[in-house]
């Protein structure tokens, strides 16, 4: 199921902050980045898809009007995972989980905490690289740990559209890997939509099919993520001077040199 959105038009009070977006569509099993500079409108584009900020325009999954659906009929096809950190209550990490997929009614009709709900969060974890984590308490966890959580609730819904805020912000260079792989690899055999907001354009170009380019409300960039993450869209972008070079491996990365107009 693709996703097809757009234009999308948004205000908070009277300022335009999402102005005639319309990213995609985007295709099943592929992910796409939401890139920009800071107060762009990476999260409140997020948010608008997850039907979290009221925007005026459409928003469809496949055949299904997600913008014509109510909070927990939409929770049905897609987990938003927000910037903010899962807070530290004092419950086991495998229970946060089940109760995610409750909410999201991913669990299939199994009953809370039972042994094939249980087997479904104890698999999410486990793909995660986190089983160890499963009984320990979040008021435990590190912040990064807490996000690697956060980031197994939103799977374990079983979403056709998963929407991550920056889902690598906590996480160490060899977590950002292995979680970007993870995220590779359910994206397509689940075949979901999977649309994140990220910082790190090298990550985005090795590991994203898509981006859209976000600069002041307005979209001036989008399709496939090479020719989004180049030298003028990170000028206009950002008000960088930058390169995309490629590793001896041939993987690309982003050098910038300066800022425009020094
Ligand atoms: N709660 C709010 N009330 C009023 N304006 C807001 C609020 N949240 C965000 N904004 C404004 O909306 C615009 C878009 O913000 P948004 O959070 O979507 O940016 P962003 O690209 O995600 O930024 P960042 O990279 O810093 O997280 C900004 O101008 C911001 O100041």
């Amino acid at each position: 199921m693709a996703l097809r959105a757009g234009p999308l038009t948004g205000r908070r009070g009277r300022r335009i902050v999402l102005d005639r977006v319309e990213p995609g569509p985007l295709a099943s099993g592929t992910i796409t980045a939401l890139l920009g500079a800071n107060g762009s409108g990476k999260s409140t584009l997020l948010r608008a898809l997850a039907g979290l900020f009221p925007v005026d325009g459409p928003v469809w999954l496949g055949p299904h009007d997600l913008a014509a659906m109510r909070a927990p009929e939409r929770a049905r096809y897609c987990a938003y995972m927000p910037q903010t950190l899962p807070p530290p209550i004092h419950m086991q990490a495998i229970e946060t989980v089940m109760v995610s997929m409750r909410a999201g009614g991913g669990s299939g009709g199994a009953r809370f905490g039972g042994d094939e709900a249980i087997g479904t969060a104890l698999g999410v974890l486990e793909r995660l690289g986190i089983a160890d984590l499963a009984l320990r308490f979040l008021d435990e966890l590190s912040g990064g740990q807490r996000q690697l959580v956060g980031l197994a609730q939103a799977l374990a819904r079983s979403p056709a559209l998963l929407l991550l805020d920056e889902p690598l912000s906590a996480l160490d260079l060899r977590h950002q890997f292995e979680v970007m792989a993870f995220l590779r690899r359910e994206t397509e055999t689940r075949g979901m939509v999977t649309v994140l907001v990220l910082h790190d354009l090298g990550m985005a170009l090795r590991r994203a099919d898509s981006a859209v380019m976000l600069h002041d409300g307005r979209m001036i960039g989008s399709g496939p993520v090479g020719d989004v993450v180049t030298p003028a869209v990170l000028a206009a972008a950002f008000g960088v001077k930058a390169r995309v070079e490629r590793s001896p491996e041939g993987d690309p990365m982003v050098l910038v040199d300066g800022v425009t107009g020094s």
